[in-house]
Order: structure tokens, then C-alpha cells, then sequence
């Protein structure tokens, strides 16, 4: 079975691999940078549930050869308690309905939230805040809130292993 990713985010792969290993599926998988077709810093579930929906089906499009593809989004969302990280998965199937799946979210603290709401991006924000390079490859802002306990790669790694499964049940169901 090949599993498409539309990303090259290394977090994004790194969940990717580790599902796959850690589920122990016969499974490979292949990556293409894939389009989300919504702002490039999403500001509410829907535009990021959109985000990861359009990535999984332009990457399906593109990848004959993929059984399945897998879109992977970060955004935020205002509530009344701050504004939060949201991260959310897709899974196209052909002639199938897209499957969604959420990941953990936490509030960012007050001077990342500002600086958001003007405008800028998270990504180069988080860079910025920790005097880094890439951090959204790397640990993220969720594994940098949570004193490296839960990083990127494994908050999307959970998102995927929700995914897959939803994918396995409806196999099963239909077989
Ligand atoms: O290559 P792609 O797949 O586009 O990955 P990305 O990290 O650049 O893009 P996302 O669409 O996942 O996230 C939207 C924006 O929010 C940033 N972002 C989201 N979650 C983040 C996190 O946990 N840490 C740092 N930046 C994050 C990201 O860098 C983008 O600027």
C-alpha cells in the first residue's frame, strides 16, 4: 500500500514514518508539497479543516500510485480564554469521503497571540520567540509550550494514527 503526505514539513513526514512503523502497516509512503488553498496562517478550525482537506486531495490527484493521501494542517483559533493552536488531518480516498482527524491544542501566551492578530506568521514568529531556525520542522510552538513533552511531530502523529484508523474501521466495515 502507498500512503501519499502532501508536505515535505519534517514534522509532518517524521509523524508519517513513526505511524507507520509504530502501527507496524505494510505500507510506503511518498511526499509532494501540496497547495492548501487557504491563507497561509489559517485562523479558525474550518479554514484549517479546509487547508488539510485540499492538501490530501490535490496530493491523491497527483499520486496515481497512492491508495490513499494524507493533509496535514496548523493553525490557530480564538476563543474566550486566548487564542489556541489548532491542527487538523484529512484523508482522501477515491470515491470515498474525506476523513478528518484534530490534534491537541494549547493556548499560546499573550505575545505570540499579538503578534498574530496583526498579521504575522506563527512559523516565523515562533523562530523569532526562540531565537532559532525552522521550528516548525522541528519541535514546534506546541513542543516549546510544553517544555518539549509533546512535540510537532508527534501532536501530528496522533492526528494520522486518528486517521488511519478511521480508514481501517471503514475498510472493515465495507468488506
Ligand atoms: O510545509 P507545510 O506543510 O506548509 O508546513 P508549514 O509548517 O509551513 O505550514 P502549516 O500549514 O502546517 O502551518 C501554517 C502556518 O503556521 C505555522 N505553524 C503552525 N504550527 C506551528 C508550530 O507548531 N510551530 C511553528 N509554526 C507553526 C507554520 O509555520 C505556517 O506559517
Amino acid at each position: 500500500m502507498i500512503i501519499a503526505l502532501g508536505s515535505k514539513n519534517k514534522a509532518k513526514l517524521k509523524a508519517v514514518e513513526d505511524t507507520i512503523e509504530d502501527l507496524g502497516m505494510k505500507a510506503s509512503f511518498i511526499s509532494i508539497e501540496s497547495p492548501s488553498g487557504v491563507s497561509s496562517q489559517p485562523f479558525s478550525d474550518e479554514e484549517t479543516m479546509e487547508g488539510a482537506a485540499n492538501r490530501a486531495n490535490f496530493c491523491l490527484q497527483q499520486m496515481n500510485e497512492a491508495e490513499i493521501a494524507i493533509g496535514l494542517e496548523g493553525g490557530v483559533i480564538e476563543t474566550p480564554f486566548g487564542l489556541f493552536l489548532c491542527n487538523w488531518g484529512a484523508l482522501a480516498e477515491r470515491g470515498k469521503e474525506t476523513l478528518f482527524a484534530g490534534g491537541a491544542r494549547i493556548k499560546l501566551p499573550e505575545e505570540i497571540a499579538e503578534r498574530l492578530r496583526a498579521g504575522e506568521e506563527l512559523g516565523p514568529v515562533m523562530d523569532d520567540y526562540s531565537e532559532s531556525q525552522g521550528i516548525n520542522h522541528k519541535e514546534g510552538a506546541i513542543g516549546v509550550f510544553t517544555h518539549g513533552l509533546v512535540d510537532r511531530a508527534t501532536m501530528f502523529s496522533h492526528i494520522v494514527k486518528l486517521l488511519i484508523g478511521q480508514y481501517e474501521k471503514r475498510k472493515g466495515s465495507s468488506s
